[in-house]
């Protein structure tokens, strides 16, 4: 039997299991069996917390600094670059278990290095440098009647944002199916369907739905709300640098800090471990 932890932010939940020496390795089988909401724990992806020296080539890639490497999987088995609800979710985990920390926090990822803080109700990532990608791929997805053009944003990993005439058309999509995206992204690419709410007070707001690659429509993803921002942002011209977005789980902040290595974004929100237990897919 294995120990884990269930945690969640806002409605993004995960399994999570403390591995300092990296001894699980857990099949991309036993990924999907744990992360099974009927036969399994349930979640929308699992999170493996490691101590980056025991796995020398991402502390190698990552040039040390630190000390804790989430492993993120899809509740498919798949992995996943990065998680912006899963790294809060990770750092209170940590915190928890006396392991590390949190009031900074430096995390490796798949991504590249992650800096996290304790925030008042959560936790605040910096989730790197965003970028906007080029073309203008299709989205057809259930409940449009016709596909809607969309925008390419990588966050460490890929997304494709589009945004919806009004909350009736957001309320009546049907995200059972994977939206289609033309041309394919190789490796798949999670979507987020967007509705801007306006702006008011130097804060933008969006609603948001998401279909993401390897789990399906989720409460809510982090690293897609940071794309929906960046894109909407985008739409309306740059400005301004402060959002808040809305999932069916929640909600999240996000703020776009100027850096030389391009626009940061900073993603703010609740994090929380809901129960323990053992597990024997193990
Ligand atoms: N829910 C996560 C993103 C998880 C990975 C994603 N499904 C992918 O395959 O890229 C988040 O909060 O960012």
């Amino acid at each position: 039997m294995v120990a884990f932890a269930k945690g969640q932010g806002t409605g993004n939940d995960f399994v999570l299991l403390v591995d300092p020496a990296g001894e699980v390795s857990p099949t991309p089988e036993q990924v999907a069996a744990l992360c099974d909401r009927r036969f399994g724990i349930g979640a929308d992806g699992l999170i493996v917390a490691t101590r980056t020296a025991a796995m020398p080539e991402h502390e190698r890639a990552l040039g040390g600094g630190a000390e804790w490497f989430m492993d993120y999987r899809n509740a498919d088995g798949s992995i996943a670059e990065m998680c912006g609800n899963g790294i809060r979710v990770f750092a209170r985990l940590l915190e928890e278990e006396g392991l590390a920390d949190v009031r900074e926090l430096v995390v490796g990822t798949r991504a590249g290095i992650r800096h996290v803080r304790a925030v008042d109700g959560g936790f605040s990532a910096d989730l790197g440098a965003v970028r906007l990608g080029p073309g203008e791929p299709l989205v057809r997805a259930g409940g449009l009647a016709v596909a809607r053009p969309g925008q390419h944003v990588d966050v460490g990993n890929p997304h494709v944002v589009v945004a919806l005439a009004d909350d009736d058309e957001l309320a009546a999509l049907d995200l059972h199916a994977a939206p289609e995206v033309e041309p394919p992204v190789v490796g798949g690419v999670n979507v987020e369907l967007v509705v801007p709410q306006g702006i008011a007070g130097g804060e933008g707001s969006i609603r948001m739905r998401v279909h993401e690659r390897g789990s399906g429509e989720t409460l809510s993803c982090g690293t897609g709300a940071v794309a929906a921002a960046f894109a909407t942002r985008h739409w309306a011209g740059g400005a301004p640098d402060r959002w808040r977005v809305e999932v069916p789980g929640g909600v999240v902040h996000v703020d776009v800090e100027q850096r030389t290595d391009g626009e940061h974004a900073w993603l703010t929100g609740p994090a929380e471990i809901v129960f323990r237990g053992q597990t024997a897919i193990l």
